[in-house]
């Protein structure tokens, strides 16, 4: 079943147009959505909730058309708005229960599963202090509650990690992949951080100036290349470890480049098996440790600085 479904959808403002004939097909799973800032990303979430029509085409959410089922979208899907909307004096507690009886649970089904949410976004022990006090941490994770707490299928993510340390990040990009594989709600989590996205997400939409770039799975966008990332390290005897390496490699005739302490071998084709046995006799032949050899994969910024070139390359013909 297809969770989201544009078709041609534009949304332009009197002096931007933020949506350019978007057509995208999104299926069950974690997608992230990654743009640059004003890429269009909260613009398409709230034509998504039913929450502003679009200007032009056509979109659905779980089969309901958006210009039409807003109400109906609203009650099975979960919202997490990029920025703050907390209000201070109430506790986390309070909150969650209060937005659960909106989303029209009754008032034991709603403290239950207040409970329940609030201890699977770790803010358990503290949910009877107000909100006021919380870090930044603890807020996205009042506002993730907020949107699981009535069960919804399908949940949209609005920048969760923005204003988080790094432990935080982590933190929360493992909530959400929990989301999915625990609950089975579909997320569609928005990023302009690339490298959040890769980790996180089955499928990512990349978005530019309203417009789509690329839509595909997060293995095709990280795609295995047929290079061989070899790292190894520096004996007494062979104070230069990868300089040796390399030096033996070329000898064998295994075309390489070096980028720091890491060589790239080229394996492609029906010799990668001989040239990983090469590299593993060379290793050993000269008493290095092997600290890696694995294929490399492209990173999602590797992808995009291809496109941009790409880009370029055309525009510029
Ligand atoms: N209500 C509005 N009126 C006029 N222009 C708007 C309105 N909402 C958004 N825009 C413009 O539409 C473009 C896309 O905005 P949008 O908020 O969707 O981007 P975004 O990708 O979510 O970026 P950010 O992460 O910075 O929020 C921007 O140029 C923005 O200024």
């Amino acid at each position: 079943m297809t969770v989201i479904a544009t078709e041609s959808l534009s949304k332009r403002f009197p002096r931007v147009t933020a949506l350019d004939r978007l057509t995208v097909g999104i299926e069950p799973g974690v997608t992230g959505l990654v743009g640059a800032n004003g890429a269009g990303k909260s613009t398409l979430i709230k034509i998504l909730l039913g929450l502003s029509p679009a200007t032009e085409g056509t979109a659905t959410v779980l089969g309901l058309d958006v210009s039409r089922d807003g109400s109906a979208i609203r009650e099975r899907v979960g919202y997490m708005p990029e920025h703050d909307c907390l209000p201070p004096d109430v506790s986390a507690t309070e909150f969650v229960v209060h937005m659960a009886r909106m989303s029209g649970l009754p008032p034991t089904a709603a403290r239950e599963r207040t409970a329940d949410t609030l201890r699977h976004v770790g803010l358990y022990e503290e949910r009877y202090r107000p909100i006021g006090g919380y870090s930044t941490g603890m807020k996205q994770r009042v506002k993730l509650a907020q949107a699981l707490v009535h069960d919804p299928q399908l949940v949209f993510l609005d920048e969760p990690t923005n204003g988080l340390d790094p432990v935080g990040r982590d933190d929360m990009l493992g909530l959400i992949r929990r989301i999915y594989s625990d609950f089975g709600i579909s997320v569609f989590v928005t990023s302009h951080l690339l490298g959040e996205l890769e980790r996180t997400s089955d499928h990512i939409v990349v978005i530019d100036g309203g417009k789509l770039l690329r839509s595909s799975s997060t293995s095709d966008f990280t795609g295995a290349t047929t290079t061989l990332a070899v790292e190894v390290t520096d004996t007494d005897a062979t104070p230069d470890g990868t300089g040796a390496l390399r030096k033996a490699l070329s000898e064998a005739g295994l075309s390489l480049q070096a980028d720091g302490h890491v060589l790239y071998v080229e394996a492609a084709g029906d010799q990668a098996d001989d040239t990983y046995d090469t590299v593993r006799d060379a290793v050993a032949e000269l008493g290095l440790g092997l600290v890696r050899m694995e294929q490399r994969r492209h990173r999602i910024a590797e992808v995009f600085s291809d496109h941009d070139q790409q880009q370029g390359g055309s525009d510029a013909a």
